[in-house]
């Protein structure tokens, strides 16, 4: 599998910063940075302090544990009346001056360890302490391993209360057998139930230690307070005359029915116990026993027997015999009060293992690799004197009124006319007097032109969704779209779309944005001349503006090998191709097809991943990577959207044909889902290089002027794109609408600069790989002589895998048995060689020629004998 630059928990090419800068310069940096520097964000402080911690809960824990046996030899030394704490810096002779008896402690942490028990042991909180021992190592190692065994601020909250409440309660008890201190509870505890007790006496600190700890029970675990519910004798009711038993003759003669399904009956039968003469019958299951006499007959229907004598029939009255429920409720369900069932949300294994990997690396970050990656800002954009709006009233009025009398001469009246000022085109909207055919206006179209004597004049008759009908007519100087000013607009700042590209303004001088990532592929067309070139450069430079390196690959095809050449500077951040290839912009027809047949390969595979990851689409994919819910190991990746641009495709179309247009096809029907979006531009829109099958998967089409009607049907399915005015002007249909819009310019010396900026940072160390794609016509592909004892040492296994699965594919060696794609395309030719699965069919997955696993250790066998 090629590399794909981002590696799951380290990011690659990090090491490859090459200082700039002058000789000195240089120096003084590397110096810098060959210095650790402390700071928070390194980790290096904090695991030195999350060190710290530990070794302190260490020491604490020895010197509490030593003083626990050796307080009462040390009692002398410690306490504060002999200097407690300046005795550790006094000679012997001073302290035997202080009363010390026996200056050497036995602490095992010697003077300070005693000292430091005493204070915390004897002076505060008794035994309690012991909580800072804990405290102490979850804080230390939460900082070293960066594992989240508890939430700190609730352990320091408990372990708060703990230490008071236990000091207070030990010295409560200790208050009834001594009246002094004692290091059980210490001097906390001790003075503060004294205290207590002088205000509010022994019940009540009683009271008051109950409240307590309930309270935390309470905050801590939300225990319940329901007394329980007693077994509930569930009487019985007996209806005052029963109306299935007839207790009026000795022998019921008739079957009486019970509403029981026949399985409910036989589990019960085991069930039911009856306590014989009992006045009352306890329900232990959920549901009503028959009386002792009942029996069951073969059909599953419960019989009173025709030998039930009056008293036994009576004593079943006298049982409280249940009243028999209608059928539909099949039995009474006693009221017992169950607890509330408690709801608890079980995590699956993988997102248990994902959340700690989160926590202890943080979220994937696909920008990683080149964090200091800078994104190109406005400045390198030119302002081309545009926003300047350039019609006069005059024009206005003159136009206005050169419409109102070509229309008056053919005898259509016209109640209202309002006008819209677009960048290249005025918008003129009519409303035509009651009664007038549409038709009639539309058919005018070439007369308003010759009374303007404008060229590119479009009827919209009638505006959708308005009740207007517009008749667009040129500027007399138009104005040209910045591409900076569409750049600099909120809009576009501020967008959410995955892959937005700024278009240009509408007619209405709005800027229009639009996601390819939605569209999902745009077919562009337009004669010499038009603009469409700048187009292209617009859409590139408009994604280049918004995405990181790591998000976005394009696949540049440029067979008049002019125009793209520009992006060049961008290969090692932004562009994709094969490996091996020198080139990332592709200008040769049969590397075109190559790259598409690989990029095929790439949406399979994609496809692959996204099954496997259990997701519908990149979006989702990614996201998930992202919160490490997908295994590297396992072959995920993060997937970068992929734009292919095609300059030309009439060019290729012609030297290609079908080799071009199928991957094309497959490409633009399934790739929209893995994040592949195809811009496709071609200067001759005819059928035979815009077929059916190329159309109708490109809803999306961007029209600029063309030559003919014709021409524009074939682009649009409707007429207009001849009427355009050209340099830029242009119809964009996306399906449903048709947008007239005024590209953004952008100049061939703005995209230098553009990729200048993003080309000279540091990029990754090659173009994005593409996976590699043997042609099998082509060179390399001479799998037929294959030598059985050259094969490769995972060959078996890759025939295994691949008879389980019956699926021919490389992918999956190159997953399974995580190989290169080299390797797996070489075993998977190995393979078709000994017979193992079929011949290449382009991007699907080859054929598995063996059943199962029994034919392929047969065919091993066989194999291995030869
Ligand atoms: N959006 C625009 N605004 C203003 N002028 C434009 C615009 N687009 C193109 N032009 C003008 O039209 C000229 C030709 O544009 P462009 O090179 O894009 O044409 P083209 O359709 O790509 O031609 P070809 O197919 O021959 O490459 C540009 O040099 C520019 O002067």
């Amino acid at each position: 599998m090629p590399v794909k630059g981002n590696q799951f928990r380290s990011n690659s090419f990090r090491d490859e910063e090459r200082p700039r800068g002058s000789g000195r310069e240089r120096l003084v940096k590397e110096k810098a940075e060959s210095l650790p520097k402390f700071t928070f964000n390194n980790g290096r402080v904090v695991k030195i302090l999350g060190l710290f911690f530990l070794v302190l809960s260490l020491y604490f824990m020895v010197a509490f544990c030593s003083y626990l046996f050796t307080w009462e030899e040390d009692q002398s030394y410690v306490l504060d009346v002999n200097g407690g704490w300046s005795n550790l810096f006094k000679t012997s002779e001073e302290l035997a001056k202080s009363d010390v008896q026996t200056p050497i402690v036995e602490n095992w942490l010697g003077k300070f360890g005693a000292l430091l028990s005493h204070q915390f042991i004897y002076e505060w909180f008794g035994v309690a302490s012991f909580i800072f021992i804990a405290i102490l190592f979850i804080i230390g190692y939460r900082l070293l391993f960066k594992v989240h065994v508890v939430s700190i601020s609730k352990a320091l909250g408990y372990s708060f209360f703990l230490l008071i409440f236990i000091s207070l309660t030990l010295a409560f008890f200790h208050s009834f057998t001594s009246d002094y201190p004692h290091f059980l509870e210490g001097e906390f505890g001790f003075w503060t139930n004294r205290l207590l007790q002088a205000q509010i006496g022994n019940a009540g600190i009683a009271g008051l230690l109950g409240f307590a700890a309930l309270t935390v029970l309470i905050i801590a675990y939300n225990i319940d307070f329901k007394i329980p519910a007693r077994e509930k004798k569930t009487v019985l009711e007996v209806p005052a005359v029963p109306d299935e038993i007839e207790l009026e003759d000795e022998i019921k003669s008739e079957p009486v029915e019970f509403p029981l399904n026949n399985r409910r009956r036989e589990k019960t039968l085991a069930e039911e116990k009856f306590a014989e003469g009992s006045e009352s019958t306890t329900l232990k299951q959920e549901r009503i026993v028959p009386p002792v006499e009942t029996t069951f007959s073969a059909a599953g229907e419960t019989v009173v027997p025709r030998t039930v004598p009056l008293e036994t029939a009576a004593a079943a009255t006298a049982l409280n015999v249940p009243k028999f429920v209608p059928a539909d409720s099949d039995y009474i369900k006693p009221e017992v009060s169950k607890p509330e069932p408690e709801l608890t949300i079980e995590r699956t294994a993988e997102e248990k293992t994902a959340k700690d990997l989160v926590e202890q690396f943080g979220q994937y970050d696909p920008k990683l690799d080149l964090s200091s990656y800078v994104y190109p800002h406005l400045d390198l954009l030119e302002n081309h004197r545009s926003n300047k709006i350039s019609v006069s009233t005059e024009e206005l009025e003159a136009n206005k009124n050169k419409i109102v009398e070509t229309l008056n001469n053919y005898n259509i009246e016209i109640d209202k006319i309002k006008a819209t000022i677009g960048p290249t085109v005025t918008l003129y909207e009519i409303i035509p007097a009651p009664g007038v055919r549409i038709s009639k206006i539309k058919n005018l179209e070439d007369d308003i032109a010759l009374s303007l004597a404008a060229l590119g004049i479009r009827i919209i008759a009638p505006m959708p969704g308005k009740g207007t009908i517009g008749i667009e007519v040129p500027n007399q100087q138009p104005e040209m779209v910045a591409m900076r000013s569409v750049m600099a607009t909120e809009k576009f700042q501020n967008t959410h779309m995955d892959l937005p590209i700024a278009l240009g303004k509408t007619i209405s001088n709005e800027v229009y944005i639009a996601d390819l990532a939605k569209m999902p592929h745009l077919l562009v067309a337009g004669a010499t001349g038009q603009g469409k070139s700048v187009g292209i450069n617009a859409i590139l430079v408009s994604l280049l503006y918004k995405l990181h390196p790591s998000q976005l690959k394009f696949v540049l095809v440029d067979p008049k090998k002019v125009e793209l050449t520009l992006f060049k500077k961008i290969e090692r951040h932004f562009l994709a191709k094969l490996p091996g290839e020198e080139d990332a912009i592709i200008t040769d027809t049969k590397k075109v097809i190559n790259t598409l047949n690989s990029l095929c390969i790439e949406m399979d595979q994609r496809y692959d991943l996204l099954k496997n990851g259990h997701v519908r689409n990149l979006k989702e994919y990614n996201q998930k990577f992202i919160n490490r819910r997908l295994n590297p190991e396992e072959g995920h990746r993060f997937l970068p959207f992929i734009v292919l641009i095609v300059d030309e495709f009439a060019d290729l179309m012609m030297t290609a044909g079908k080799e071009i247009e199928t991957p094309i096809a497959r490409l633009a029907q399934l790739a929209r889902a893995v994040g592949i979006h195809l811009v496709i531009a071609t200067q001759r829109p005819s059928v035979n290089i815009i077929t059916g099958t190329i159309k109708a998967n490109f809803p999306a089409r961007l029209a600029f002027r063309v030559l003919s009607k014709i021409d524009s049907r074939t682009i649009l399915d409707s007429g207009g794109a001849d009427q355009l005015i050209g340099r830029g002007d242009m119809l964009l249909s996306t399906g449903s609408d048709l947008i007239r819009l005024q590209c953004a310019f952008v100049d061939t010396p703005e995209v230098e600069r553009i990729s200048d900026f993003i080309g000279e940072q540091r990029g990754y160390s090659s173009a994005w790989l593409l996976p590699e794609y043997v042609d099998e016509s082509g060179e390399g592909g001479s799998v037929k002589d294959f030598d059985p004892n050259d094969r490769d040492p995972l060959f078996e296994d890759a025939a295994r895998l691949i008879v389980l699965h019956q699926q021919g594919s490389t992918s999956l060696i190159q997953r399974k048995l995580k190989l290169g794609y080299n390797r797996a395309g070489r075993i998977i030719d190995q393979l078709e060689a000994a017979g193992v699965v079929g011949p290449f069919e382009g991007s699907k997955a080859r054929e598995v020629l063996l059943p199962d696993d029994y034919a392929l250790e047969q065919f091993l066998d066989n194999l291995n004998n030869e």
